[in-house]
């Protein structure tokens, strides 16, 4: 019987793992997250504590009590721009917190599973293997980088997954994402800017959720990629998206580096190599259009 704690539950990849694992015979999940749980109504059944991963009380007494066989670990700040403005923030949540945590898989000999990301890249050369050399263009890659660091001196057995530009439909958030974005911008008739010049593999959150059980399943140790497979550029991904729900390509507007800015520079060409995963863990991930349809049958067109 595995027994797997969820860091930052109420998150994207968070419902999608509570999701995928609750129903499982060979798994205990216990869901957390920072404050309340946002997935009571949804998932009625799924046991869950309140945990603030910054806590280490908090992280000690949790895991103490419930004993996992596996963490896998999703809670992070992952607003790119406002790690750049709240760097201390940043640092406690995305760097101090894995190492709160590796200290509890250490001391109760748990399997860590760290959710890692394309932006330790500086996106010169992609897409990567695993054996690329990281760095990072922007603090938020920075504080990840430092969280792999972490993990690679843990005594406990780990693994960290790595993924790019998540998609997927996540319950009460109002956080959307590239696809959602697209489709309700194109549906209300808005024209938008997007990118051509950089470059991904996006990855159904589902797909993730599935990678991180494959890992946890294999009690899979080392560095794995879990994205999409097909690398695209936002500019690609929202025509998919406009041709997929018959909306007004004309609304599209190119963009690039030289007329659209974020606070936080982006590495450019990143995207993954995912042959390890697919090979040592059987991961196989849905292409973009196949995602394109799960998200639409969970998102309704918002009227
Ligand atoms: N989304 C993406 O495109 C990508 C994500 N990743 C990585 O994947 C992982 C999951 O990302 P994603 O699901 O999108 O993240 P989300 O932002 O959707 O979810 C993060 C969750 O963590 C929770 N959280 C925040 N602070 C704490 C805390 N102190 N203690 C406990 N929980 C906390 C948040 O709770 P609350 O709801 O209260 O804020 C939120 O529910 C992250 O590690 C991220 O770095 C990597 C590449 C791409
Ligand atoms: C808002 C916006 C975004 N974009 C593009 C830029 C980018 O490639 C893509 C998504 O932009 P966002 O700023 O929402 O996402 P961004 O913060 O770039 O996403 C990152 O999130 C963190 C957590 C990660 O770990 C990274 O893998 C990556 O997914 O869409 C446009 O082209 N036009 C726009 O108006």
């Amino acid at each position: 019987m595995k027994r797997i704690l969820i860091t930052g539950s109420n998150g994207l990849l968070g419902q999608k793992l509570a999701e995928l694992l609750l129903p499982r015979q060979e798994v205990e999940v216990l869901a957390t997250s920072r404050g309340d749980n946002k997935l009571a109504e949804i998932f009625p059944t799924l046991p869950f504590r309140s945990m603030d991963v910054t806590k280490p009380e908090q992280v000690e007494q949790v895991v103490s009590e419930f004993r996992p066989t596996h963490i896998i670990h999703t809670a992070a700040m992952t607003n790119v721009d406002q790690c750049e403005s709240d760097r201390d923030g940043a640092l406690l949540l995305n760097r101090d917190a894995v190492q709160y945590l590796v200290n509890a898989c250490e001391k109760y000999n748990a399997h860590l599973i760290h959710v890692s990301t394309d932006f330790i890249f500086d996106g010169e050369n992609g897409p990567y293997d695993e054996e690329a050399a990281a760095n990072p263009v922007n603090f938020y890659g920075e504080t990840k980088l430092m969280a792999e660091e972490v993990v690679k001196q843990a005594k406990c057995k780990w693994a960290i997954l790595r993924t790019v530009l998540v998609y997927g439909v996540v319950n009460d958030q109002g956080r959307s994402n590239i696809v959602l974005w697209v489709r309700d911008s194109l549906q209300a008739g808005k024209v938008i800017r997007v990118v051509t010049d950089q470059f991904r593999t996006p990855t159904l959150a589902e797909d993730l959720a599935m990678g991180c059980w494959l890992a946890a399943a294999h009690d899979a140790e080392g560095v794995y990629n879990i994205s999409g497979s097909e690398m695209l550029t936002p500019y690609d991904m929202a025509m998919q998206v406009a041709d997929f729900f018959a909306l007004d390509k004309s609304l599209v507007d190119k963009a690039d580096g030289s007329t659209f800015t974020q606070p936080a520079k982006r590495p450019a060409r990143t995207g993954f190599i995912i042959r390890k995963a697919e090979t040592e863990l059987g991961y196989r991930p849905h292409t973009f259009a196949e995602g394109i349809r799960v998200v639409a049958e969970q998102a309704p067109v918002s009227r």
